[in-house]
């Protein structure tokens, strides 16, 4: 069965990458359609050419009632229409999951999803190991700690420059120790995982970070243990970056494909 009609908000790396993956399945998407800013409709539809249909509109797409929006942009996007896809009835992937350490948002986007009876689904992204977190949980959680560490060209344009002189390290270099709420907000486009992690078990404000720059590393390596009632264990997932963007692992984009192919999957896993 089709995957039916995909909208896809941001062109940038996970985005370039999802349309290609959807487009090679069996499933392929009788349409897909781009949400990008105002004045890139026709940069971004001649590079797509009949790949995909391009808009600036939210609400000229929602009317073309896409059967899933995936948002691949960043927290501001998550911010300006996530509420308004979930209000539509439309489901919600979003990939920059850290917009939710923002309570009023997340209460908002529950809102509106309550109200419709869409979802907004938080794929694993870069990391794995979601499911035994959430089920651990069940069992009563006691500790949750995650460290990212990722090369330090990865972490330019963050408040890690004023930590560090990141391009004169020699050794690894913890530049945030923190909560998930803080290093969502702080490392919008880094910390989406420590996010992910918080919403899956302890919350945002009980999730212990550390952000780490590692001048000998050439991937981005997330660590995390859990301790809880029924299970503890521990996860050691090497992302190697993105060739369009080092902040972003190449694993976010099919961990977000997987939960479009899920959705019309016979045997759902
Ligand atoms: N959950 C996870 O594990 C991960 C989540 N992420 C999240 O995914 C986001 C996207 O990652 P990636 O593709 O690598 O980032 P890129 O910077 O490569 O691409 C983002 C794209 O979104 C566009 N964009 C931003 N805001 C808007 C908007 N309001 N409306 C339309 N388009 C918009 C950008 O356009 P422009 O250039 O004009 O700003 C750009 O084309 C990250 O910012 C992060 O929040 C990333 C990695 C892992
Ligand atoms: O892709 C990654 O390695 C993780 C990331 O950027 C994020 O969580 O925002």
């Amino acid at each position: 069965m089709s995957l039916g009609h995909v909208a896809i908000i941001g062109f940038g790396a996970i985005a370039r990458d999802l349309i290609d993956i959807l487009r090679a399945q069996d499933t392929a998407p009788e349409q897909i359609t781009v949400l990008v800013r105002p004045g890139r409709e026709v940069e971004v539809q001649s590079d797509l050419g009949t790949r995909a249909c391009v808009t600036s509109e939210i609400a000229a797409l929602l009317t073309t009632r896409p059967d899933v929006v995936v948002e691949c942009a960043g927290h501001g996007a998550v911010a300006s229409f996530g509420a308004s896809v979930l209000a539509s009835g439309t489901d919600l992937i979003v990939a920059s999951v850290g917009a939710l350490a923002d309570a009023d948002l997340a209460a908002s986007l529950e809102e509106a999803a309550r109200r419709s009876g869409a979802q907004c689904v938080v794929p694993s992204g870069a990391i794995g190991g979601i499911d035994a977190l959430g089920a651990a949980r069940l069992s009563g959680l006691i500790d949750v700690r995650y460290t990212g560490t990722k090369p330090p060209g990865a972490w330019a344009g963050t408040p890690a420059e004023e930590a560090c002189d990141l391009s004169g390290l020699t050794t690894p270099f913890t530049f945030f120790e923190g909560t998930a709420r803080e290093a969502a907000q702080r490392y919008p486009k880094n910390a989406n995982v420590a996010a992910t992690l918080a919403l899956a078990g302890l919350g945002m404000d009980a999730t212990t970070v550390h952000l780490v720059a590692d001048p000998g590393a050439t991937e981005n390596v997330h660590s995390f243990n859990v301790t809880s009632q029924a299970l503890d264990f521990s996860m050691r997932l090497v992302g190697k970056p993105s060739p369009l963007n080092p902040k972003t692992s190449r694993s976010t984009v099919y961990s977000i494909a997987r939960a479009v192919l899920n959705r019309r999957a016979a045997i759902a896993i």
